[in-house]
Order: C-alpha cells, then sequence, then structure tokens
C-alpha cells in the first residue's frame, strides 16, 4: 500500500523490501546523516538525512528527485565514499564502504572541476588509465571507443578552454566510463548547459547508458528531465531529516517523447506530489 495518496500503488515499488536487497548493487539501511554547523557552544547539528531506506538494482537508471537543499547531493556524496554517515547502513555489493573506490565514479555538473586544463581531449580521457600502467595502445583502443561514444570524434586534440560546456560535459562523461566503474553518479550533470544543449545531452545520455548498461544514480529537481530518464524516481521529502520517501516506476519505454500524453501524465502525477500541502508535512 502506498503511504503516499496521490500515487497508485501498482506504480510503487517498495524500496525496502528482501527481494529487492538481495539483486542490489546498492543497499542502504536506515541511514542518516547529520553536520555540525558553527563552532564552540553556538555550534548545532543539523540532520540532513533520517531513515534513508534504498536499494538500487545492477543496470538501472534511478533518479533521486527533490527540492534544492533536500539532501539529494549529501545522499550522493555518501554512496561515493566522499561522507560518511552518522546513523545505519550503505553496503556496495554487499560491502559496507568507507572511502571511494573505483567502482563508483562520480560526474559533477561542472566538468571543470574534473578536467586537466592542461591535458586535451584523448589525453583527459586516458588519464586514469595512464595512471594504471595501462599500454599505449590498450589505451588508444578505449579512448577511441568513448570518444565515438561520446560524440567527440575530431575533437581529440582540443583542450578543455577551447570546448562548449556540452562538450566539456561529454568529456568527462567520456573520460569517467573510460576506467570503467559499475556506478556512475551523477549531481546535477546537465544543470550548468543551456536548455537546448541540454535537451541534447539528456537523449545522449539515454543512448550511452543504453549502450553501456552502467548503473546510473542520477541527482535532479527537475520533473522532467527525471520522467525523461528514469527507470525509477526516488523522491526525496523536503527536510531536515529527509529520506526516500516513495519511488515511482517509469515504464516508459526509451527514447522517451515529451510531447505524448504517457509521458505528461507521469509528469503530472509527480508535480501533484510536490503541489500537495502534505509534501511539506511529511
Ligand atoms: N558539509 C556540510 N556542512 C554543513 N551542512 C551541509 C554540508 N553539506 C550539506 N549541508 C547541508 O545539508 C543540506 C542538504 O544539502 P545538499 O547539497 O545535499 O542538498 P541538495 O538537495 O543536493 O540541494 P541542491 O539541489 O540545491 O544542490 C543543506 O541544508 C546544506 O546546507
Amino acid at each position: 500500500m502506498s503511504r503516499y495518496p496521490l500515487i497508485s500503488t501498482d506504480a510503487i515499488t517498495d524500496a525496502s523490501s528482501e527481494e529487492n536487497a538481495q539483486q542490489s548493487i546498492i543497499s542502504i539501511r536506515r541511514l542518516g546523516k547529520s553536520f555540525l554547523s558553527g563552532s564552540g557552544k553556538g555550534a548545532v547539528r543539523y540532520q540532513v538525512l533520517k531513515d534513508v531506506d534504498l536499494n538500487i538494482q545492477r543496470g538501472e537508471f534511478f533518479i533521486l528527485l527533490g527540492p534544492s537543499g533536500c539532501g539529494k547531493s549529501t545522499l550522493l556524496n555518501l554512496i561515493a565514499g566522499f561522507e560518511k554517515q552518522t546513523e545505519g547502513e550503505l553496503l556496495v555489493d554487499g560491502k559496507s564502504i568507507d572511502r571511494p573506490g573505483k567502482e563508483r565514479a562520480m560526474v559533477f555538473q561542472h566538468p571543470d572541476a574534473s578536467l586537466f586544463p592542461w591535458l586535451n581531449v584523448r589525453e583527459n580521457i586516458e588519464f586514469g588509465l595512464r595512471m594504471q600502467g595501462v599500454s599505449r595502445g590498450e589505451r588508444k583502443a578505449v579512448s577511441d571507443r568513448y570518444i565515438e561514444l561520446a560524440g567527440l570524434t575530431g575533437h581529440e586534440r582540443k583542450f578543455p578552454r577551447e570546448l562548449s560546456g556540452g562538450m566539456k560535459q561529454r568529456v568527462q562523461i567520456a573520460r569517467v566510463l573510460a576506467n570503467d566503474p559499475e556506478l556512475l553518479l551523477m549531481d546535477e550533470p546537465l544543470g550548468a548547459l543551456d536548455a537546448f544543449t541540454r535537451r541534447i545531452m539528456q537523449d545522449e545520455l539515454v543512448r550511452i547508458w543504453t549502450e553501456t548498461k552502467k548503473t546510473v544514480i542520477f541527482v535532479t529537481h527537475d520533473i522532467q528531465e527525471a520522467v525523461l530518464l528514469g527507470g525509477r524516481i526516488g523522491i526525496m521529502s523536503i527536510g531536515p531529516e529527509s529520506r526516500v520517501f516513495e519511488i515511482m516506476d517509469n515504464r516508459l519505454e526509451y527514447p522517451r517523447d515529451i510531447t505524448s500524453r504517457e509521458f505528461n501524465l507521469m509528469q503530472k502525477k509527480l508535480q501533484s506530489i510536490f503541489q500537495d500541502d502534505l509534501y511539506f508535512h511529511l
């Protein structure tokens, strides 16, 4: 039975069922995270996340959706191992984590933070492989594959400063994929792009995901983007003490048509949650 009355129960999967937990790449139980703000006697503890239960299945495109400040990036940073939870359990492939790992890669909103300005496109994409001592020939084979997959053919010799925002984001994605992680953690990766480029990149991301079958956890506060990309959409409560309070299955076929009736219906369902008074009292 859905805990939320606005969504029909057939669209909901139980985030914490035992069956889901067994096949999960990520398994999260009663996870909490608080931060201490300020210093000395004036310091206060702010509980961003509380009692988060969530299973992520291998190969799925999972969306974390919620308003600004609800704790989406905090949850992603915990999964990445950049932060440590204050309560609960977070398992990756059945093992608890306390640091970043090769199998989990983060794609940030601003690619400039992760690309090396002194390396060209190909060198940036090959960087991780070079650090691992992979031979030149093998590196070239891998970078050729991801240059093509990310639509960067012809731009291999350009430096980050010579690329548009969308192209830089393609390089960041190709670079992450070249290291062959199991899990892509994407923190509003298209948030800094203009609307036109963003739409193109959304379609590209679906294509790349379809071809690579990587597990993706994608953070956004954009409902249309969530419906366009997500196989399941985890809806976060407003916070503090935010949690994933409902998960909506999105079975629309890829690539999705934003003008279709079914697409609009799904969007409206989600919109109605965020517009309902109940949402502000979860
Ligand atoms: N290192 C930190 N120290 C103190 N408070 C923090 C820290 N990191 C995050 N917070 C707080 O946690 C809350 C959630 O932040 P977070 O960035 O996870 O939200 P978000 O949902 O990703 O927001 P947005 O969509 O705007 O990026 C905010 O109130 C933020 O101030």
